[in-house]
């Protein structure tokens, strides 16, 4: 059954819509294989910052227009000294912005991967949570060839996907990988005909609704934290404090508070 997207909001670089408590989100440059300049990349900022805010969306999918890329990274034509110039002159690296939102965002993400998904483009697909692959889909790095690098989780997320050894020759070698190479190294989740890629990708996306937000949440959090150090323990423990604060216990002490008397935490239990 065909997913009935509705629009969510306009914007220049990239469509945003949703359905059936699913947001999909797509970068819609496809004259430059989907390569992001810094506008694209404050707008995929903010689609997925409203995603975090909906109730109605509990699963994103990040997405290219057409068949012949998902992203192909940065867009060399507005390289400048510093970073990618925007309108107003700026020079940004803002997509170091947008893999934090990935990253830390408290809802699964799921890279719907068509045609080539390189450099900058590469590293986003390895950010989110899983990866759905066309047959079609051409993985790898470019950075070395066209001078520049992610050391930071474009390199280091990758090493803990597929291996060092492997992460190094990706990386070094600029070499670029077919759908099927990609799922033999662990990077992607699923590899299907290329008319088929959407609707795989809902079939997984659906059947992450169904499981508990709280677990899931967690369970992202935890992942984040085994890589992140103390900012992935911020999370992990953020999230602790959010369930702690739904409990009885956790109310008691804000109600004694508030009713300016001492709390009585001697109701609660002390489990093994
Ligand atoms: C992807 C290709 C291998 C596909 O090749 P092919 O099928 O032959 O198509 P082309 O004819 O090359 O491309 C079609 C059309 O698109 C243009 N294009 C493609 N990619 C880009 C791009 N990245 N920038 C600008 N334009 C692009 C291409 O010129 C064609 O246009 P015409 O008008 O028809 O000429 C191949 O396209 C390819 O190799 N592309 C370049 C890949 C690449 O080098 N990407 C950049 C890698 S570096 C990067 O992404 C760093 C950015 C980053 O995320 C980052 C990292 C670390 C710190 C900070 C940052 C940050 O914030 O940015």
């Amino acid at each position: 059954m065909p997913v009935n997207w509705q629009k969510v909001c306009d914007y220049q670089d990239i469509i945003f819509e949703k359905a059936e408590g699913i947001g999909k989100i797509t970068i819609n440059r496809p004259e430059v294989h989907n390569a992001f300049r810094p506008e694209t990349l404050s707008e995929l900022i903010d689609a997925f910052n409203r995603c975090r805010e909906d109730p109605e969306i509990g699963v994103v999918i990040l997405t290219g227009a057409g068949t012949k890329a998902f992203c192909s990274g940065g867009d060399q034509r507005v390289r400048g000294e510093g970073g990618y110039v925007d309108q107003t002159g700026v020079p940004r690296l803002n997509a170091l912005d947008l893999q934090k939102v990935i990253k830390y965002l408290p809802k699964p993400v799921i890279a719907m991967v068509a045609g080539y998904a390189i450099g900058g483009g590469h590293v986003l697909h390895v950010l989110c949570d899983l990866t759905i692959a066309a047959d079609n889909a051409r993985f790898g790095q470019a950075g070395p060839r066209v001078g520049s690098f992610d050391a930071g989780w474009g390199a280091t997320m990758l090493a803990r996907i597929v291996g060092h050894k492997k992460a190094r020759e990706i990386w070094y070698l600029c070499r670029q990988y077919t759908a099927q190479e990609a799922y033999e190294m662990g990077l992607v989740n699923k590899v299907v005909p290329l008319e088929q890629l959407e609707e795989e990708t809902i079939k997984w996306a659906k059947e992450l609704l169904e499981k508990s937000p709280t677990a899931l949440r967690f369970l992202k959090a935890a992942f984040n934290a085994d890589t992140d150090g103390l900012a992935g323990l911020q999370d992990l423990a953020g999230n602790a404090t959010m369930l702690f604060y739904m409990t009885e216990e956790g109310k008691e002490g804000r109600n004694a508070f508030l009713e300016k008397r001492k709390p009585n935490f001697s109701k609660f239990p002390r489990l093994p």
